[in-house]
């Protein structure tokens, strides 16, 4: 294939020949299957659209099987060190597979072949995802913290432990600088409930914790998606400062952009149906496209026509010829292209690269690699883009503005595991404190069920009404503690373990310091919220009452928090969104409440299991071993014993524990078996964030 003997190099960015394809929907790829034999025949329907969709004849690329649809068509490009370079399109054109691409971020879906190569070489998985900074479309931002705060727990986790804690606070103020983020430091991010920073503001914060960290290389998807005109030109002009000032290769997609910001990019790649259909310095965009009789007219964005006049919006035979035009043009002039030195060649002229794109214009030495297999060609391309980075690197220094940061080793963790966890143990209790709705909330809650529950049982005597009062309420508190550990717990983990994901894709952190940086918080913040309720109700509804009884009370009701701590961790580790995690969540609960008390008297032979993998089986006999063992009740002139009849009376708790089944462990036991459930279910949830929180990398 071409591109295995095209290897490109330089100091920045290079992709070439990449080619993607992805299967059809199911209906359609039988479809195609069937009419070209089998899934491994050329697609020939796709031929007959003619020669836009069967770009592998004219450009030496892999052909498209039965079954599949194209996606990228053999797209090369570069981005160098310094450059803001602007990937444009219309909707489904393939920008965001291509950043994702280059990003190595591409799910598994879909066959992929071409070459990337970061400063003359393979990207190498060990340090790339710390090379590159990764800014999505959309935010993910933890709502409760300032943008001061997010750089700041973005500098100390991304920073290496040799920096020194005064050099990364002057990062984060740069970085604050940079982006002219000073005046909104101490505002909160803010979500859809509360009010904080500007859309503009909050994509530049996004930004700031990628370019705190010195990345070489930035990828943006659509930074100014959803901001009005001011913000969006805001954002890229920053970004333009930042690329030079910072010496980054920065790439991004960007939808119907302004004029204005059109202007400030070094260059542009125009993208359509998967192949380039002009690569150059934006302005002489206007230029190429008049030379195919593509005149922008009176009053039009010229940037909105380029892509416009690229979509077949019409749907006419005319409107997909002219789509054919443009990019075989594009494809014949890349061609001479390659010889050329800053120039970009019309059908009709040659037209000289503007100076003022200057860093474009002297990668463009580089920027075409030299066709054929010859390893001279190779050499001779790699030391000129090599001289290129130098000279560039020299010219920064001397001129003094470039904001030049000691390099970090980019391989292995930016910190020891220890520091990962104290940062991300702050950060964690931080957040949890803040979250004054979740926390209002489950304090509300355990008011309102303090009152209920403490006045339906208040002060229990020993009648035998009372006797069932007394069972009734040590199976109902552990099945209320439950609902109300889990859903707090659920309302903020899928949002911190999109923030993880988010991170770990950077190589921030290690799963194990994230997930026991949240048991840490979760544990003591569960027992402090809980630990009032348990102590007012136990003397309302007037419990056995010795001290050794109350104390063992508390002593279970915090083993049965652990378990409820272990099973919301796990199911927020399951669960990328609070809506499954609140489906989810109840279903346990449900499934536990009905197989962990006496429900049922006698559980279905092969549900016997959930009997035994119920908190409640455990807590609830052992409570109530707790509480029966030694008492005595009265009779009230029934007769005593042991039978389940009503008109048989309970004398002793030795009784009533025997009649429900409860004493079948001790005190003990059941702790042991609650230790051991807690145990399994957070280690269950830590299983299952390594593995549905496992950032996954694609590289060619
Ligand atoms: N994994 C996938 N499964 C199905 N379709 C896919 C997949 N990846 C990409 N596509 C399709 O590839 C095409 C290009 O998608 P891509 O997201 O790259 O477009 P885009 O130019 O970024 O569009 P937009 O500006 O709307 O984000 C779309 O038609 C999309 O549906």
């Amino acid at each position: 294939m071409a591109a295995e003997s095209r290897q490109p190099a330089g100091s920045g960015l290079y992709w070439q020949d990449i080619v993607y394809d992805i299967p059809l929907p199911k209906k359609q790829r039988k479809q195609s299957i069937a009419e070209n034999g089998s899934s491994n025949s050329p697609n020939t329907s796709l031929e007959k659209g003619g020669e836009l969709q069967d770009p592998s004849r004219t450009q030496g690329l892999r052909p498209i099987k039965a079954g599949d649809r194209r996606i990228l068509n053999g797209v090369s490009g570069k981005v160098e060190r310094g450059e803001m370079v602007g990937l444009l399109g219309a909707s489904g054109a393939g920008k965001t597979t291509l950043l994702n691409i280059l990003s190595a971020r591409l799910d598994s879906t879909g066959e992929l072949s071409g070459q990337v190569l970061f400063q003359g070489s393979q990207r190498d998985p060990e340090s790339w995802k710390r090379t590159v900074g990764f800014v999505e479309q959309d935010d993910v931002l933890i709502p409760c913290f300032t943008v001061h705060e997010t750089l700041d727990y973005s500098a100390r986790l991304r920073l290496d432990s040799s920096i020194s804690n005064e050099e990364k606070r002057q990062r984060v103020e740069d970085t604050l600088d940079m982006l002219r983020l000073e005046k909104c430091r101490d505002t909160r991010i803010g979500n859809g409930a509360t009010r904080g920073v500007s859309g503009g503001e909050r994509k530049r914060t996004s930004i700031g914790v990628e370019l705190v960290s010195d990345v070489s290389l930035l990828l943006l998807d659509e930074p100014t998606s959803g901001l009005d005109s001011f913000a969006a030109t805001n954002v890229v002009s920053n970004l333009k400062l930042v690329a030079t000032k910072r010496n980054l290769a920065c790439l991004m997609t960007i939808h119907q952009p302004s004029w204005n910001i059109f202007c400030m990019y070094d260059r542009v790649m125009l993208l359509t149906r998967g192949s380039i259909f002009y690569e150059g310095p934006p302005k002489k965009a206007l230029e190429w496209f008049e030379s195919l009789g593509h005149r922008v007219p009176e009053g039009v964005n010229p940037a909105d026509y380029f892509i416009t006049i690229a979509e077949n919006l019409e749907k006419s035979d005319e409107g997909e010829r002219r789509i054919d035009n443009l990019l075989r043009a594009w494809r014949e002039n890349d061609k001479s292209f390659l010889h050329q030195d800053n120039e970009v060649s019309t059908p009709s002229e040659k037209i000289q690269t503007s100076s003022s794109s200057s860093s474009s214009s002297s990668a463009s030495q580089v920027d075409r690699v030299l066709p054929g297999d010859e390893e001279e060609k190779l050499a001779t391309l790699r030391d000129r883009s090599k001289g290129f980075a130098e000279k560039k690197e020299v010219e920064s220094l001397n001129g003094g503005e470039r904001q030049v940061w000691k390099s970090q080793d980019h391989k292995g963790w930016p910190t020891s595991w220890l520091a990962e966890l104290r940062i991300l143990t702050e950060r964690n209790a931080k957040q949890t404190m803040r979250d004054l709705t979740t926390l209002i909330g489950s304090i509300g809650q355990s008011v309102i069920l303090l009152i209920i529950i403490g006045f339906a049982f208040f002060r229990l005597g020993s009648s035998q009404s009372d006797v069932l009062a007394r069972i009734g309420v040590l199976f109902f508190l552990p099945i209320n503690a439950s609902f109300a550990v889990l859903f707090p717990i659920l309302t903020q983990f899928p949002l911190q373990r999109q923030v993880m994901i988010r991170e770990r894709s950077s190589g921030l952190y290690r799963t194990s310091s994230f997930y026991l940086s949240k048991v840490i918080v979760e544990i003591p913040n569960t027992i402090l919220q809980r630990s009032f309720f348990y102590i007012i109700i136990y003397w309302m509804i007037g419990l056995k009452g010795t001290a050794s009884s109350f104390f063992i009370f508390m002593g279970l009701n915090y083993l049965q928090l652990l378990t409820s701590i272990g099973l919301a961790l796990a199911i927020g580790a399951a669960s990328p969104t609070i809506e499954l995690a609140n489906i989810i969540a109840p279903l346990f609960n449900v499934i536990f409440l009905l197989f962990g008390g006496n429900l049922l008297p006698s559980p279905p032979p092969w549900f016997i299991w959930l009997h035994w993998i119920s908190p409640i089986t455990y807590v609830y006999s052992a409570l109530s071993v707790n509480e029966f063992v030694g008492s005595t009740f009265d009779c009230n002139g029934s007769g005593s014993g042991s039978g389940s009849s009503a008109s048989q009376c309970y004398s002793t708790g030795e009784q009533v524990l025997e009649q429900y089944k409860l004493q079948r462990f001790t005190i003990g036991e059941n702790c042991g078996f609650l230790v051991a459930i807690a145990f399994v279910f957070t280690l269950t949830g830590y299983f299952l964030l390594r593995y549905t929180g496992h950032p996954r990398f694609r590289y060619i």
